[in-house]
């Protein structure tokens, strides 16, 4: 499993990257779970990372909006970013699923192919309208994605593991990777979920709050991300 941190900052960032994060995932939390940060701070964080590890930064929790997604995704990837990541938050059907992705994918890949989309449904779909996650594997391969994630939409301290069990995770890994795409499992994950997410090994496990002690309002402690490395 390679381990993802999201930062706010550069200063995080090199934190996470110290600690030992294999890719660092710039965002901006006080816009939503997935949400945008400025173009100038993801250059910023690539920067001081200096291409030792790779960037990731995500676009926002979006609605159905191709065009603007696509800008935006186009923006992340122009500032910097090897994954792009997106949350289809307020998209409800399979047909918007597929028109988001497939635009956002040409406006990525036709400026770099060797860049990663990222796609992020989120465990607790039912309690925000939101698609179903169950169906990103197969609407992500069409679009010509490389990563099906999934986080939590509303963060108030609930867990992936409070809405998804450790058998439904395993199906959604396994639907992905039968795909041939990578995985990502997120969501206020704790230092005690990590027997289950190795039995589940995704491909990628993504954090911030278990690695700011608990508070993702707070910040990134680089002895946290040490801890959570050794222990995966
Ligand atoms: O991409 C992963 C998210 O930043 C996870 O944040 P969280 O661990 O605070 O839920």
């Amino acid at each position: 499993m390679k381990l993802l941190v999201s930062p706010i900052s550069p200063e995080e960032a090199i934190a996470a990257h110290q600690g030992g994060a294999d890719i660092i995932d710039v965002k901006n939390p006080k816009e939503g779970s997935l949400g945008a940060n400025f173009p100038w701070v993801i250059k910023s964080v690539k920067d001081a990372i200096d291409s030792r590890k790779p960037i990731s930064a995500t676009i926002g929790d979006f609605n159905f909006k191709p065009g603007t997604a696509s800008l935006a995704a186009l923006g992340a990837a122009v500032a910097g970013a090897h994954y792009i990541k997106v949350g289809l938050y307020d998209v409800q059907t399979e047909e918007q699923a597929l028109e988001m992705l497939t635009n956002i994918t040409k406006s990525v890949k036709d400026l770099d192919p060797d860049k990663k989309v990222v796609v992020s449904g989120y465990s607790d779909y039912k309690r925000i309208n939101s698609i179903s996650l169950h169906l990103l594997p197969a609407i992500g391969a069409q679009a010509g994605v490389d990563v099906v994630m999934v986080d939590t939409g509303i963060k108030d301290g609930r867990s992936t593991f409070e809405f998804m069990d450790e058998d439904e995770l395993t199906r959604f890994t396994g639907a992905i990777r039968e795909q041939g795409l990578e995985s990502a499992l997120a969501g206020t994950l704790k230092f005690e979920d990590l027997p289950v997410l190795r039995r589940i090994n995704p491909d990628i496990i993504g954090v911030r709050g278990m690695v700011c002690g608990g508070d993702r309002t707070s910040c990134i402690q680089e002895e946290l991300v040490v801890k959570l490395k050794n222990e995966m």
